[in-house]
């Protein structure tokens, strides 16, 4: 599958039909194959807005179309066929062997009890030579490091060959070297992207666009340099943080201090 265009209107979430709203009516549009980083402090709703778009959590208002489907409106198979989500949640099907997880992510592509054809080995076998696993493709999953189960559920993810992907905090638990990894395979994969990203800096780097959330309200949403503005970010993360231009680079570098009293 290729990439899709997102559109999402109005959506909003509570725990339950009578709490308040945790999520605020929160609306973006977002081109097919760009990649979107959604920031903001703890608590913003980042991770509430990233689970009403996979599909996990059902929108009180709103829509969110990928392409010109409305994935709530959509079986839950073809849905899992246009949209796949790292989370930071981990499955805990511990005895299942790395090669049996990436597997998994097949499942939306076969019909009833079907075996995976050759072309569901090619994709498993590719996924997991893309992610540096393949050494490791018969350990058990409970056996993994922090790191690697990631790598693994990004492997997962990717087999599915969904048109959107949907990462929680993708470099979590990565050392510096996977970190680049990942975010270099974010940029190149031919889908479209809304990752939630704490560090600001990675998301500047990464993202054609930023929703930038706190108090479970989208503040803005646009390119990084026009939404990271040094007074923007001081003051939705209570800090004192400036914009430097790195040399020999000449990238901006934001960077952050607690403000004197
Ligand atoms: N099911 C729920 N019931 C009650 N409150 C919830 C529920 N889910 C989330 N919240 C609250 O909603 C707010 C937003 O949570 P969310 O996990 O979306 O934040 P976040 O921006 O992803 O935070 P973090 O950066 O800390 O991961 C938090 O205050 C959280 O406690």
């Amino acid at each position: 599958m290729t990439a899709a265009s997102v559109t999402v209107t109005d959506i909003s979430w509570a725990p339950g039909r009578t709490a308040p709203l945790i999520l605020q009516p929160t609306s973006f549009h977002l081109e097919a194959g760009c990649v979107l980083g959604i920031v903001g402090p703890n608590g913003a709703g980042k991770s509430t807005l990233l689970r009403v778009i996979y599909r996990y959590n059902a929108p009180r208002t709103g829509r969110v179309l990928v392409g010109d489907s409305d994935i709530w409106s959509l079986p839950p198979k073809s849905a899992a066929r246009r949209v796949a989500a790292v989370l930071q949640e981990q499955p805990t099907d511990f005895a299942l062997t790395v090669a049996e997880i990436v597997a998994l992510g097949r499942a939306p592509h076969r019909s009833g009890f079907a075996t995976p054809g050759a072309r569901d080995a090619a994709i498993i076998d590719h996924m997991l030579n893309r992610l540096e696993l393949h050494h490791m493709a018969n350990r058990a999953f409970g056996t993994l490091s922090g790191g690697e189960r990631q790598r693994v559920m990004v492997a997962r993810a990717l087999a599915q060959e969904p048109a959107l992907l949907i990462l929680d905090e993708p470099t979590n638990h990565l050392d510096i070297r996977h970190q680049l990894d990942v975010l270099q395979l974010i940029r190149d994969l031919d889908v479209t992207i809304i990752t939630s990203l704490h560090d600001l800096n990675i998301a500047a780097q990464i993202c054609d666009q930023v929703l930038l959330m706190s108090n479970g309200q989208s503040l803005a949403c646009g390119p990084p340099d026009e939404v990271l503005r040094e007074e923007t970010v001081s003051t939705v993360f209570s800090v004192a943080a400036r914009r430097e231009t790195l040399s020999p680079s000449g990238q901006d570098h934001l960077t952050f201090h607690l403000p004197t009293q």
